[in-house]
């Protein structure tokens, strides 16, 4: 059996001493792709955030406030993604005088987003949806075994939205995602975690799953 990429076993999760999921018991193996479904406030951010933590192989994050930094331009925002392969006079060279090389990888991840031709714009200019889509080119600059995404698409329309999930099915071997959208979680997952009343209340994979199921965790 392959080894799982993070495993917890019986755990509360919660912060400054305030448990927010307690018997958590969740294994992650590699090639899985898992959305995370419950209520706001359940606990997604919480498990997705300990698994972060507890991963050891290279993983990409898109985090529910995008994480970027406001003041810098769009290119040294989804160069952050890499930021750690570099050394530090590297990366401060490339925040003074990016190369043509640097700006044509990140250029070509843009286009993908669909911002295409704004690296040079600043990130505190931008829409709340091309913000999100300078957090996910950062995760796809970035790559690596495993992307978690809290939230990662609902700031885009539904058709760009499932797009960018299947953009980043293609560039992640492994995937954990919070995710809103009943349907787009049966289309883009194997196995849905759904939480409910401070614990995992559905496990299974997505095809044992019925939209009613999943639509209980919101009652
Ligand atoms: N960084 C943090 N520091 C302290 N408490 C936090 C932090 N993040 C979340 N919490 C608390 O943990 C609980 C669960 O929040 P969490 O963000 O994990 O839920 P969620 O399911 O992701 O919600 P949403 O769908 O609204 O994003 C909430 O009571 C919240 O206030």
């Amino acid at each position: 059996m392959t080894a799982p990429l993070v495993a917890l076993t019986d755990q509360t999760l919660g912060w400054g001493g305030q448990a927010v999921l307690r018997g958590v018991t969740l294994q992650v193996a590699p090639g899985e792709r898992i959305v995370l479904l419950g209520r706001s406030g359940v606990g997604k951010s919480t498990l997705l955030a300990t698994l972060h933590d507890r991963l050891t192989k290279r993983t990409a994050l898109v985090p529910q406030d995008h994480g970027l930094v406001g003041s810098l331009s769009v290119f040294h925002n989804v160069w952050m993604g890499v930021l750690d392969d570099h050394g530090t006079a590297g990366n401060l060279r490339c925040l003074l005088w990016p190369r043509r090389s640097e700006r044509s990888r990140v250029e070509g991840i843009l286009d993908v987003v669909g911002l295409a031709g704004m690296g040079r714009h600043r990130v505190s200019r931008l829409s709340g949806g091309q913000r999100q889509r300078v957090a996910l080119a950062r995760a796809l600059l970035r790559g690596g075994e495993v992307v978690l995404g809290d939230e990662p698409v609902t700031a885009l329309d539904p058709a760009q939205g499932a797009a960018l999930l299947d953009h980043l099915g293609g560039r992640f071997a492994t995937s954990i995602l919070a995710l809103h959208d009943v349907d787009q979680a049966l289309r883009v997952a194997t196995r849905i975690v759904g939480l409910r009343a401070g614990g995992i209340a559905i496990d299974a994979p997505a095809t044992e799953l019925t939209e009613a199921d999943l639509l209980a965790l919101y009652r």
